[in-house]
């Protein structure tokens, strides 16, 4: 006679409805991160719940488990063990569940962007900052990847990038650092007079660059490029790239076949330019191969991250540097100082590195007592032959994160997230204060949240996540996993975010990839910086919820409005020393924007002035 199934039990501590029991798994709400236990008695199940009972339980191997997502098949009983038992019994649920809010649904406009890629069109798309430019790209990427189309991303997954090095971070991955190398000292030949170099890679006569069996490989293969940021991209390089395409490919089609998926504002940051040469900026739209390669830009008009209509049309006629005497009047009257009580102070944005770093030792030494250190752990990956690439080469690309590698702390630093915890609430950018130090055991006792990152960063959640997995190459060998952080005695920030939510913060994976996806390089390190203060180069795609700017050492074109566009609300927006005269705008910019119809008539167009414009520019921004 066949056994009878034995009855199950399902309490779920921490989930989507809240401490409940189940006496079916199929009935159970998946959700990642959640807290559940499998039971073969009612009252085991509810006394593990705290529910009062009076059966004593014979329960002694209760788990912290991993609560499958949807489709994933897993079997409850097997679920991912991520710590032991003996402090479960003691364990207290938070009084607030965390709720997951759904991913973000694009806009119609959005949509309109997403089907002209899925149909295989070039496209460049723009708007003003906060119009949800990164969010569409990532969904593209995500597409992409999943389609199985080979995709070559720019800088799109390192934002956190300095400027200076954006652009060649993208070069470089696209065109093999050496190669690479070999055009920076082209140019410079170029800007000195000097005949080409023989062994000048991009000429038309040569093709040494073929030598290099995987460079080749990879133009041979990609099928889409995708590029965030183009304003920061030069046309001249634009031009030697879409060159590159076509000679590598022999495919004269413009970017030799390559779909482009391209993205940013012109109004935003500009390509650095150079100093030496005294040229003025060569915007990528001014590249001679721009027009043949995408066709009409796509401006997306909605803006989610400030939601204040008088505030978003400030905002724009500052984006064109053409403020009305009321809105010169409103920003001058944002001189005030911006009262908080939760004892967070406003993000200070500053034109150079030097004065973030200066600002944040400063106000770290007025803590008393000695700082906590947080050393990161760096992994080297994996070069394409499959080789260990250096721990040098490891470093220095490591070194671009926005994650330190030397991260101090103590209790009462301002600190700013810089991964997705929870989609709409626990996300990049959102400040807090550390408020103590605790091992994963004492938040668990407590029922403080555990903040675990998705080592992606657009699909995260708060709660415990199983560790990376994948293959040999996409899995640096000896790197800790997020479980082993779990499990470890170690004491991690607990940081109160301005939300309210209370989160142990322990280290998130920070990946350098190349333009194929394959890990290079990694680095675990808690997700937070120090955020008295950030510069405007770093911030920009970040949205900010207190933001004070000083607006007296701006230098450059559209470095004002990419400061103040960061803030959501007005209100929590101070703004000091504004003066309309640093509200600038590309006059270049503004007369491409008016010939493909993304510039108002009302907006007049601006007399430029070069010396000006290169007299500003410094090394350290
Ligand atoms: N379809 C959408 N629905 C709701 N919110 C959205 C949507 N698209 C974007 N957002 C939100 O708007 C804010 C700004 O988005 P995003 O950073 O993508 O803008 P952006 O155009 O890239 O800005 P910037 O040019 O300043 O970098 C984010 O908080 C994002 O979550």
């Amino acid at each position: 006679m066949p056994k009878a199934a034995k009855t199950k039990y399902y309490a779920v501590k921490i989930g989507k409805e809240g401490p409940k029991i189940y006496d079916s798994w199929d009935e159970v709400s998946r959700y990642p991160g959640a807290i559940h236990k499998a039971f073969s008695s009612l009252s085991q199940a509810e006394q593990w719940l705290g529910i009062q009972h009076n059966q004593d339980h014979n329960d002694s191997s209760t788990a912290l488990q991993r609560l499958p997502t949807p489709g994933d098949g897993a079997d409850p009983d097997n679920a991912i063990v991520i710590s032991d038992s003996e402090s479960e019994h003691s364990m207290v649920p938070p009084e607030e569940v965390p709720a997951v809010e759904p991913e973000i649904q694009l806009s119609p406009e959005q949509q309109q962007v997403f089907n002209m890629v899925k149909a295989g069109r070039s496209v460049f798309f723009t708007g003003a900052a906060g119009t949800g430019k990164s969010v569409l790209l990532r969904e593209i990427i995500k597409w992409c990847r999943g389609g199985g189309k080979r995709t070559a991303c720019g800088d799109c997954f390192n934002w956190d990038c300095e400027r200076k090095e954006k652009a060649e971070h993208l070069l470089g991955k696209i065109l093999g650092q050496d190669k690479y190398r070999r055009m920076k000292e082209r140019q410079e030949r170029e800007r000195l007079g000097l005949p080409p170099d023989e062994n000048d890679l991009l000429s038309e006569h040569d093709n040494k660059y073929e030598k290099n069996p995987r460079v080749v490989e990879r133009w041979r293969k990609v099928q889409v490029l995708i590029v965030d940021e183009i304003s920061m991209i030069d046309g001249i390089l634009f031009d030697k790239l879409e060159f590159l395409a076509r000679s590598i490919r022999r495919n004269q089609l413009p970017f030799g076949g390559i779909q482009l998926v391209l993205s940013g504002d012109f109004c935003q940051l500009p390509p650095v330019p150079d100093r030496f040469s005294k040229v003025a900026t060569i915007f990528s739209f001014d590249a001679k191969t721009w027009d043949s390669c995408v066709g009409k830009p796509v401006t997306l008009r909605k803006v989610f991250r400030q939601k204040e209509q008088a505030f978003v049309d400030m905002l724009n006629s500052m984006r064109f540097g053409q403020l009305t005497p009321p809105a010169i009047k409103t920003f001058r009257d944002l001189s005030r100082e911006v009262v908080y009580n939760d004892g967070l102070v406003p993000t200070e944005l500053f034109p150079t590195r030097a004065e973030v770093d200066r600002a944040n030792t400063e106000r770290l030494n007025k803590i008393p007592g000695d700082g906590i250190p947080f050393p990161a752990i760096d992994v080297p990956g994996w070069e394409e032959s499959g080789q260990r690439i250096s721990a040098e080469k490891a470093d220095k690309l490591l070194n671009n994160l926005i994650a330190q590698k030397f991260l101090t702390l103590k209790v009462g630093a301002q600190v700013m997230l810089i991964k997705n915890l929870v989609q709409g609430s626990l996300v990049n950018g959102t400040i807090g204060r550390v408020v103590g130090f605790a091992t994963t055991r004492d938040a668990l006792n407590k029922g403080t949240w555990i903040g675990v990152a998705d080592n992606k960063g657009d699909k995260s959640q708060v709660g415990l996540l199983q560790g990376q997995d994948g293959d040999k190459k996409n899995k640096p060998p000896g790197s800790e996993t997020v479980q082993q952080y779990l499990r470890s005695g170690r004491n991690w920030p607990i940081v109160k975010f301005s939300g309210g939510e209370e989160v142990l913060c322990v280290p998130a994976q920070f990946e350098v990839t190349n333009a194929e996806g394959l890990v290079q390089a990694r680095r675990d390190q808690v997700p937070l910086i120090l955020a008295w203060a950030l510069s405007i180069h770093k911030s920009q795609g970040q949205t900010l919820e207190r933001v004070r700017v000083d607006l007296g050492r701006i230098f450059e074109k559209g470095q004002a409005y990419v400061a103040l566009s960061r803030a959501t609300s007005i209100d929590r927006l101070q703004v000091l020393h504004f003066d309309p005269g640093k509200v600038m705008a590309h006059q270049r910019v503004l007369e491409w924007m008016r010939e493909h119809g993304g510039l108002p008539n009302t907006v007049n167009l601006p007399h430029d002035d070069i010396d000006e414009e290169l007299e500003f520019w410094g090394d350290d921004f």
